[in-house]
């Protein structure tokens, strides 16, 4: 919408009418865009200090959360009844709007505001009105699954939901299914096979991390197999998935909510699942040869990162500080790994580099440059898509390396609060492959202390990053052939193949090798190929919003001349006004 139009729409009035709050005349109106108020007669009270004109408060349409008549056993609206009465013997009818308010770091809060009209039907009038408004917000959802972990975390998914999700969602009128996980798994294979879809507007996932992997798993799982696309198939074009995922954050590590909302806190991602937001992620899908392994949205890290989770996984009994130790551990074991690297470097310029400083934002412009299927591609793009995934746009990279990530957006989370590759997107179609070589034990602090500070992580001569579509790993030393793999016949090259059994060095050494941390799991193979799948799903969210973006979208501002340009007011509002 132009801005011009968007304007246009901002003068057009539905309502316009005096009424009260907080004992005090006020002017509301509601358009599409927005509903307003300010005061129009001053305080009673000098010491609150606003006066006419002061300023209005303003609340986006589409960051209402609910419309109700107050309700008469209110003792606020008792008590303001018993007031007003007294002053002009008038009765009073009430209705409560309940909205988004932003908080303190990209925290979310409800927050109500009522008004008292003149009579029922101008009550009546401003509760259908703006509930006919909300009606128009066909992005939110009106029926959820949702599925709570009763384990994750410190064990408070259920209380969480049940607290302070349950009621804001019978607020805003969503009906939910709720699941409560009876083993691991549950909700994946629940989702997988059993689940009636067509019921539901939205999936919701209220765990950590894992909690969050299952359900991606069950979903995008699901998409494949309803339109019969084959998962092994490392080339296989997938499906994007049409329910949207929420995720209320209940585990000891929810990384992917941090990093997509900008903070771990029940109440605002409930808000944001009940404003419909939609934020697009990309999805790296892991196979070994042609068997499918796993899902990732966040991080694949082989070596240090590996090396971290299978030693924490040991000490599970030490709960969420189990991280610490072995990650003490870990660095002072200072292992390098061999191996070799190839990868298809994006060779569009408009995804930008993983070093251009460009944090993906709410509303990102090179995320919405992208779409989920190739088909939408323009032909320029296409062309140049193709020239890269012949054989020469792959390069390769052999070494020792303390680690390799591919971080598929930034990993942000409370410790690393940039993440491990700040300018990461979302929604891009690409991954950061970071790869650390073997350096001295020092060098290697100084390069993880700068994923907790401001400085450029990849500001190293042993370190070097590039954002990738695909890549291939394959460690020096081969991994101990499975079963299946010794049954089967040779596979189809990949790529990389070629250069691998040109090594004459190769040998049977499964000392030498590390393991891979998919979003907090352990694969169990070394050599693995990753594909990004552009925009594979989509969750309630919208991205981190700036600071300035989060002041516009406040609703408190300086008097909006626009707003409040006088139109001749209704019979109505004559009639019923105070
Ligand atoms: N009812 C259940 N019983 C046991 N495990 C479950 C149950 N429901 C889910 N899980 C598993 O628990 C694991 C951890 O859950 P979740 O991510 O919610 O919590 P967490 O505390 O953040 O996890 P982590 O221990 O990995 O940090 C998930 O991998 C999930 O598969």
């Amino acid at each position: 919408m132009t801005r011009l139009s968007d304007n246009m729409e901002k003068q057009a009035k539905l309502l316009s009418t005096k009424l009260l709050h907080n004992h005090r005349q006020v002017e509301v109106i509601l358009n599409r865009s927005v509903l307003a108020w300010k005061v129009t007669e001053k305080s009673g009270k000098r010491s609150s200090g606003v006066t006419e004109g002061a300023h209005s408060h303003t609340v986006q349409v589409f960051e209402i959360v609910a419309v109700h008549k107050t309700e008469d056993d209110d003792t606020q609206t008792r008590k303001h009844q018993e007031k007003t009465k007294q002053h002009s013997q008038l009765n009073t009818y009430a209705f409560t709007v309940s909205y988004v308010r932003r908080t303190r770091q990209h925290r979310w809060r409800c927050s109500d505001v009522t008004f008292h009209c003149a009579s029922r039907e101008l009550c009546e009038q401003w509760i259908q009105v703006t509930n006919e408004q909300l009606l128009l917000l066909t992005n939110r959802p009106k029926s959820l699954l949702v599925y709570i972990n009763p384990y994750g975390g410190k064990r408070r998914g259920k209380h969480i939901y049940e607290q302070k999700v349950a009621p804001m969602f019978r607020r805003a009128g969503i009906s939910a299914d709720v699941i409560v996980t009876e083993r691991a798994n549950h909700a994946r294979d629940h989702l997988k096979t059993e689940a009636n879809l067509d019921k539901y507007d939205g999936v919701v996932c209220v765990g950590g991390d894992g909690m969050f992997s299952e359900i991606l798993h069950g979903l995008v799982s699901r998409t494949q197999m309803d339109h019969g696309v084959d998962q092994n198939q490392p080339d296989a074009e997938l499906v994007p998935c049409s329910l949207r995922i929420g995720i209320i954050p209940a585990g000891s590590t929810d990384c992917i909510c941090f990093a997509t909302v900008g903070t771990n806190d029940p109440v605002t991602s409930a808000l944001h699942i009940i404003v419909g937001d939609s934020q697009p992620i990309d999805v790296c899908s892991v196979h070994h040869d042609d068997i499918f392994l796993r899902y990732s949205v966040s991080l694949l890290g082989y070596g240090f990162y590996g090396d971290v989770l299978t030693d924490s996984e040991r000490n599970r009994w030490l709960g969420p500080a189990r991280y610490d130790l072995s990650g003490v551990k870990t660095f002072l074991s200072h292992n390098y790994y061999e191996g070799a690297v190839s990868f298809l470097p994006a060779a569009d310029d408009s995804v930008g580099s993983p070093r251009d400083k460009l944090q993906c934002r709410s509303g990102c412009r090179i995320c919405q440059h992208k779409s989920p299927s190739k088909a939408s591609l323009t032909s320029e793009e296409e062309e140049e898509e193709e020239k890269s995934e012949g054989s020469s746009g792959w390069k390769v990279i052999h070494g020792k390396f303390i680690a390799i990530n591919a971080a598929n957006m930034s990993c942000a989370c409370p410790r690393s609060p940039k993440g491990l590759s700040p300018s990461a997107h979302l929604a891009d179609g690409t991954t950061d492959l970071i790869l650390v070589r073997k350096c001295s034990r020092l060098d290697f602090f100084k390069h993880l202390l700068r994923h907790t500070n401001k400085d450029d992580q990849f500001d190293h001569s042993f370190v070097e990053v590039h954002r990738v579509r695909k890549f291939h790993f394959q460690p020096r030393h081969r991994e101990p052939l499975s079963l299946e793999d010794l049954s089967e016949p040779l596979k189809k090259k990949t790529a990389f193949r070629p250069m691998c059994s040109a090594q004459t060095t190769c040998s049977y050494n499964t000392a030498h090798s590390s393991s891979w941390s998919c979003d907090g799991e352990i694969l169990h193979h070394s050599a693995i190929q990753v594909s990004v799948q552009c925009q594979l799903i989509r969750l309630f969210a919208r991205g981190i919003e700036e600071q300035q973006q989060q002041q516009q979208q406040q609703c408190v501002f300086e008097d909006p001349n626009t707003l409040w340009t006088p139109e001749p007011s209704t019979e109505m509002d004559r009639i019923f006004s105070y």
